[in-house]
């Protein structure tokens, strides 16, 4: 049986004093599984998966990141856990300044691959993004979809065990959503990766068995 990656136990999060966000909140998430979070505008689902990165500590409750207390986590052992995860978050933009290859290779080295390898895993990310040729291009000089298809390579390129994914395909074309989809449910089913995206609506494409998580008046409800 897999084992359980995140556990939260009556989670309350908050962002100003006695004003909860999320609150009495128990539910836990089995590695190697894909989840869906969902629940009306406002609900608070970026402010769940900003909880799982640490950027939001929890006020009352338990919350675990593979094994790991984020309650009262030291800021160098907050960059330790985040080695294991992929982020793609509205917030974390591209460095605008550095070519797409530099900003996929960030990652890997700052994990301390060598030169060699951070060069062809940067490549075969871009391919599987269909990127190849614009290696040399800077974001602002990238379509929309483009630069999240470019995100998408970064956050994969080395090999997290977690990918967080705000909103993944907001306001992309159809071919884009179905570049980074099918990135994200390849990750899933090949290499295991635990997937949880907040999104607005799940994609009825999507071949692999998924949960699903729905916010409603602060409280995190299991569905399916
Ligand atoms: N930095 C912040 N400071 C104070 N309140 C915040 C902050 N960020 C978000 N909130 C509040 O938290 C609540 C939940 O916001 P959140 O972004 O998590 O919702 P959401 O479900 O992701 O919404 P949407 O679907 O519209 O993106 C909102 O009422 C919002 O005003």
């Amino acid at each position: 049986m897999s084992k359980n990656v995140i556990v939260a136990k009556d989670l309350y999060l908050e962002y100003k004093k006695d004003t909860p966000i999320i609150k009495d909140s128990t539910f836990s998430i089995k590695s190697g599984s894909f989840v869906f979070i969902t629940g009306p505008s406002g609900s608070g689902k970026s402010t769940l998966l900003k909880s799982f990165y640490g950027e939001l500590k929890p006020k009352q409750g338990i919350l675990q990141i593979g094994g790991v207390s984020l309650n009262d986590i030291s800021t160098s052992k907050l960059a330790f856990l985040r080695k294991y995860l992929g982020i793609i978050f509205q917030d974390y933009k591209l460095i605008e300044e550095w070519t797409v290859k530099k900003n996929v290779m960030l990652p890997l080295l700052i994990a301390g691959y060598s030169k060699n390898v951070c060069e062809a895993q940067t490549a075969r990310l871009l391919r599987h993004v269909h990127l190849t040729g614009k290696e040399n291009y800077y974001p602002p000089e990238l379509s929309g979809g483009e630069q999240q298809r470019v995100a998408m390579a970064r956050a994969l390129a080395h090999n997290p065990v977690i990918i967080l994914a705000d909103e993944p395909t907001g306001n992309l074309d159809e071919y884009s959503s179905r570049v980074i989809w099918g990135l994200l449910e390849s990750a899933n089913e090949q290499l295991g990766t635990t997937v949880v995206v907040v999104t607005h609506s799940i994609p009825t494409s999507l071949k692999v068995p998924f949960k699903h998580f729905y916010i409603e008046d602060g409280k995190v409800y299991e569905i399916s």
